[in-house]
């Protein structure tokens, strides 16, 4: 079980292995060392083994860990046993892109209602994935049993719009408005802004050539 205090970078990293311990175990291998794991997923191997154990998960000297048992841990960990239904709120040029994209690869997440203003395209289906009138969020968010919802409206219209999921029961938040939302504390944000990762990127090719 994931404790409330492993570290943020920790956790973002477990989809990595993750993915990694599928295609090793596709391949049909039944353990794998840290040092193995690092060179695949590009992470050094003491980082490894020490999110791991946070998890209890100790290799054995030799061994390694056993494929099998970590799989099966990440896939409970990870909620890769549940389908988790997402809702994507606002259907313009990027939310169009993730509603085409949704997240082929993943095994365990899919928007599944989307939610606009705009009467052009309320009513239609998109992607195929419906697009509903915000009126209906909330009927829809308790229908469908969601929990996660993705935000790309305009930034102006973030807080407004998140303090609507909040109320229906929203607990998770992708949020891809240049906006620092504010929620309560059992709700989760996640910031995604490709602006930021470019700059970061333009600073290491100047700083580190
Ligand atoms: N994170 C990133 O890297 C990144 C990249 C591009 C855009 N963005 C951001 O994503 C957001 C969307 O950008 P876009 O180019 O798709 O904008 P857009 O104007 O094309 O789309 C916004 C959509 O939100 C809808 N909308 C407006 N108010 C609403 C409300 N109150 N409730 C529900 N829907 C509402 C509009 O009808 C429209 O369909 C912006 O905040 C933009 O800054 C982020």
């Amino acid at each position: 079980m994931v404790t409330p205090n492993i570290p943020k970078a920790t956790a973002k990293r477990l989809p990595i292995y993750y993915r990694y311990l599928n295609i090793l175990a596709d391949a049909g291998k039944k353990h794998v060392s840290s040092t193995e794991l690092a060179e695949a997923v590009k992470i050094d191997p003491a980082t490894i083994r020490r999110d791991l154990s946070y998890f209890g998960a100790l290799g054995k000297r030799g061994y390694g860990y056993d494929i099998a048992s970590l799989q099966a841990f990440f896939k409970k960990t990870l909620r890769q046993d549940k389908l988790n239904n997402v809702a994507l709120i606002g259907v313009g040029n990027l939310g169009h892109a993730l509603l085409n994209y949704n997240f082929h690869k993943s095994n365990n997440a899919r928007i599944s209602a989307a939610f606009d203003i705009d009467p052009k395209i309320t009513g239609l289906i998109q992607s195929g994935i419906p697009v509903y009138p915000m009126e209906d969020m909330q009927e829809q968010l308790q229908l469908q049993q969601i929990e996660i919802a993705i935000l790309t409206v305009p930034a102006d219209k973030a807080q407004s719009v998140t303090d609507e999921l909040v109320a229906a029961g929203i607990k998770g938040i992708l949020n891809f408005t240049p906006l620092r939302i504010t929620v309560p504390n059992d709700v989760r944000v996640q910031n995604v802004d490709l602006t930021n990762e470019l700059q970061t990127l333009i600073y290491f090719l100047q700083h580190f050539e």
